[in-house]
């Protein structure tokens, strides 16, 4: 038996009958990143096809838009059922393309799902309102329609929340989809697609397009048939989507790279800090936007916390996601772990102390060891750029109004998490972190039913919760003279 027959996602159900192109010459490998096995094949999209894609969407959306709202609803709540049917399924998928453990695998379908549900309620649109008249001779009528056709470009480390966080709000609008999943997690796009396509979801509606990103990119971002396109990612591809779209002023939303402070102040319950600080960093190996970056612990507390939260560490255990016991999974591809090893190293080499991990599991290729860097400052890439990976930096702080200062330096704005049992402290903090979103004496803060975005080059736009829809519309007004 050779390494595809043992995995099989190609013959995955889900996968095998799905309506994605496959008339194409050549194709793109899937691999295990806990194995390094091939694991599936998807096409790699010639620029013709994905032009031909457009045009089915665009085709599909003139219909789509007139189907009534309860109506698009319904289908969007019978796809939510199915992804809960066959969350087993989809968690496996999920796993062996993408390396998480299997309990974060479940955890993430439901969570995609959950934007599904979320947005199959029709009572979360804002149908416009007639506005106070000038004349009793006039009518000021406000509408909302949808945007019209919607393009999507998501990232291998969320790959089935950052699809349906985007696609589920843009149906229920009345907009149609076409979305190219990251080179190394195709799969589980596409059989989240396939269960669309169950649900009863028209052919259009929803397209799953493979291939270059590169290349997807600037068809997407230079067509004018395109009018949004929403993109996760780095800030590094989002400045390049932002600059391409410029020539059809195309509506955007960015979701891109954070650098979430963890700050536990000196009125914090270090207990509850150590718990939090362990869930915000090691979600995914550290792969995720708003992973908690560097942890600034104010002196009174360093000790305690440290010394707790290096025990917690130590306990984690690496290995196969798909071992129920594995707490930390592979990192994605050989650069994420060349990228983890030359931020530690440069730590190292400015006065960081490593207290556990600094380095590669033995003889592995992907996995990198739970690390805690103690005497981190802002000089270090560890504490100034997004890690992606299972390193904890320590900055030891002790004047609040200092600290805040040296994080309103950063470019970056998307997450910030603080412990604190100050109410006083609370209310001064949340104002004063320049981000998005907060966590207080939590380290997890997502949900399908929040704005979810960033400020400054962490992105444009908000994701989930009622601001998520109001993405997918555009506002009308017309004017009846009788
Ligand atoms: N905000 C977030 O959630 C994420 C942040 N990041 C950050 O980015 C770093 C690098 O990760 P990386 O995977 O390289 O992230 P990228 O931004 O390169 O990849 C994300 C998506 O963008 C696509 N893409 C890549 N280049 C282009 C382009 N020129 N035009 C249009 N689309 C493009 C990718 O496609 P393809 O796979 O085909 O290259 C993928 O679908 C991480 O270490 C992390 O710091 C990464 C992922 C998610
Ligand atoms: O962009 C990411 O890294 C995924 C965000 C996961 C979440 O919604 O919590």
């Amino acid at each position: 038996m050779n390494n595809e027959q043992v995995l099989q996602p190609d013959n995955v159900e889900l996968i095998k009958n799905s309506r994605v192109g496959t008339s194409t010459k050549s194709s793109i490998a899937v691999d295990d990143p806990a194995t390094g096995h091939v694991i599936g094949h998807v096409p790699d999209l010639t620029p013709r096809q994905i032009l031909r894609a457009i045009e089915s969407a665009e085709t599909a959306f003139y219909k789509w838009r007139d189907v009534p709202l309860r109506e698009r609803c319904e289908k969007l709540f019978r796809w939510y059922q199915l992804m809960h049917e066959k969350e087993e399924e989809l968690a496996g998928i999920l796993t062996s393309e993408q390396g998480k453990p299997l309990s974060e695998s479940r955890g993430e379908i439901r969570y995609a799902a959950s934007y599904i549900q979320w947005y199959a309620q029709p009572s979360l649109q804002d149908q416009g309102s007639v506005l106070p008249y000038s004349s009793i001779d006039e009518s000021m009528i406000v509408i909302t329609e949808p945007v019209g056709v919607c393009a999507a470009i998501t990232p291998w480390n969320f790959p089935a929340a950052m699809i349906t966080r985007k696609v589920a709000p843009a149906l229920a609008a009345g907009c149609t989809m076409l979305v190219k999943p990251a080179l190394e997690t195709p799969l589980t796009a596409i059989a989240i697609a396939e269960l669309a396509i169950q649900a009863g979801i028209p052919e259009g509606v929803l397209s799953i397009v493979t291939g270059d990103g590169e290349a997807i990119g600037k068809i997407f971002s230079e067509s004018a048939v395109v009018r949004k396109l929403s993109f996760t990612g780095s800030t590094r591809v989002g400045r390049l989507l932002m600059a391409s779209s410029a020539s059809t002023i195309k509506r955007l939303s960015l979701e891109l790279g954070g650098n979430a402070p963890f700050i536990v102040c000196e009125t914090a319950d270090v207990e509850r800090a150590v718990q939090g600080a362990i869930q915000s960093k090691f979600r995914n190996a550290g792969q995720t936007c708003v992973c908690a970056n560097a942890f600034y612990i104010h002196t009174k507390v360093y000790d305690e916390f440290t010394e707790k939260f290096i025990a917690c560490v130590n306990q984690l255990m690496l290995g196969n996601g798909k071992n129920e016991s594995v707490d930390i999974g592979p990192l994605i591809n050989e650069n994420a772990l060349e990228k983890v090893e030359q931020i530690v190293a440069d730590a190292v080499k400015k006065g960081a102390v490593i207290a556990c991990g600094g380095e590669r599991w033995v003889n592995s290729e992907r996995w990198y060891y739970p690390t805690v860097l103690l005497n981190a400052d802002s000089s270090m890439r560890c504490v100034n750029e997004e890690i992606f990976g299972p390193v904890a930096p320590i900055v030891r702080y002790n004047d609040e109004t200092a600290l805040l200062e040296e994080l309103r330096q950063q470019q970056t704005g998307l997450a910030a998490y603080f412990y604190s049992q100050n109410l006083g402290q609370v209310n001064r903090l949340s104002r004063a972190l320049e981000v998005g979103m907060i966590g207080v004496n939590s380290g997890v803060i997502s949900d399908a039913a929040v704005p979810f975005g960033g400020v400054k080059s962490s992105g444009i736009g908000r994701e989930g919760g009622r601001h998520g829809i109001e993405e997918y519309l555009e506002t009308k007004y017309i004017k009846l003279s009788y």
